[in-house]
């Protein structure tokens, strides 16, 4: 395992840790890759395969993906890999494949792949790996903080602009961590209109935020409005998701409710994280 941060929790620029022999415009940091079930969003229940990449420009506090953020790891593989990685999961029947592997112990996945990290769009590979998937046939959904747009093959942009109450505190902020210059930094990103108009623009696209309770509601509204104002393209209450803040089964029962409630009354989508449901926190699902 290197450092595949991309992102270091003192350092600023993404790209300054790659490794000497890596070339980053072909290669990707990779935390892990599996198949499951897609938990959140429009598509969920669909089998899927999903590539994820460490190192982000942001520093949620409650990140469920810790290993990619406040201590990304990972390998760096070249994006031929990436895909032959893939396809082992299987290969889309519109390509002529025989559909599912049958030597993957998960192996239905054979037409949709999901990118998402981490941030997956600091990576400029991220953008030839889309490319060589959508060639293939694969249907691609790019999970995304919604703060970095790239001209990509995106079937689906599931972009999820962070809150104020996603921001690091030293009082909120992972065990035995200090969130230092993060809190202002994160603050300071994680909302960019410009972005998010032109990712809602370009892509199909659905919001999807993360709520950790009624406080929250009101930036949701103001968004989505500044962002109707925006952009050329409506952004329907079907496509505006909200998704109950929790990384265990615990934590999930305990906003779930009050998030579903929250969509009723304000004729918003609710989104389960039904791979929480399933399987808990447990890695590669
Ligand atoms: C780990 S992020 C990676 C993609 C991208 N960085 C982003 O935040 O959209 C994948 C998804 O998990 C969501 N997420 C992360 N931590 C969460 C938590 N504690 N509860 C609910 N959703 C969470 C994010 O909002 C995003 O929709
Ligand atoms: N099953 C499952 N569905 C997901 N949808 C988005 C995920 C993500 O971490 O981006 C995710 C994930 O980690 N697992
Ligand atoms: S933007 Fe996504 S990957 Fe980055 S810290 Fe927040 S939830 Fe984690
Ligand atoms: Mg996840």
């Amino acid at each position: 395992m290197v450092d595949p941060t991309g992102e270091s929790n003192e350092g600023d620029t993404p790209g300054e840790t790659v490794p000497e022999d890596v070339d980053a415009d072909e290669a990707l940091p990779v935390n892990e890759l599996f198949c499951s079930l897609q938990g959140e969003g429009t598509l969920v229940g669909t089998p899927s395969v999903f590539v994820r990449t460490s190192g982000c420009n942001l520093r949620c506090w409650f990140c469920d993906s810790y290993h990619t953020s406040w201590e990304p790891t990972g390998a760096w593989l070249s994006v031929d890999d990436v895909v032959e990685r893939v396809e082992e999961f299987g290969v889309p029947e519109t390509t002529g494949g025989a559909g599912a592997s049958q030597s993957a112990e998960r192996s239905g996945a054979a037409g949709h792949v999901v990118l998402t990290g981490g941030e997956p769009l600091v990576h400029e590979a991220s953008v030839d790996l889309l490319d060589r998937l959508a060639d293939r046939g694969y249907h691609t959904t790019v999970e995304t903080n919604g703060t970095i747009h790239r001209d990509a093959a995106i079937d689906l942009a599931s972009v999820s602009p962070k809150l104020a109450s996603s921001t690091p505190t030293p009082e909120n902020a992972p065990e035995g961590v200090d969130p230092g210059v993060w809190e202002q930094r994160h603050e300071d990103r994680r909302i960019d209109h410009d972005a998010l108009t032109r990712l809602v623009e370009d892509y199909e696209t659905q919001l999807k935020f993360v709520v950790t309770g009624p406080d929250d509601v009101p930036e949701i509204e103001a968004l989505v409005e500044e962002l109707r104002e925006r952009a050329s393209v409506p952004i329907p209450n079907d496509r505006v998701l909200l998704m109950p803040e929790g990384v265990t089964r615990e934590q999930v029962d305990e906003t779930r409710n009050t998030v579903a409630d929250l969509a009723l009354e304000h004729g918003y989508r609710y989104t389960p994280r039904l791979h929480v449901d399933l399987w808990n926190d447990a890695p590669g699902t």
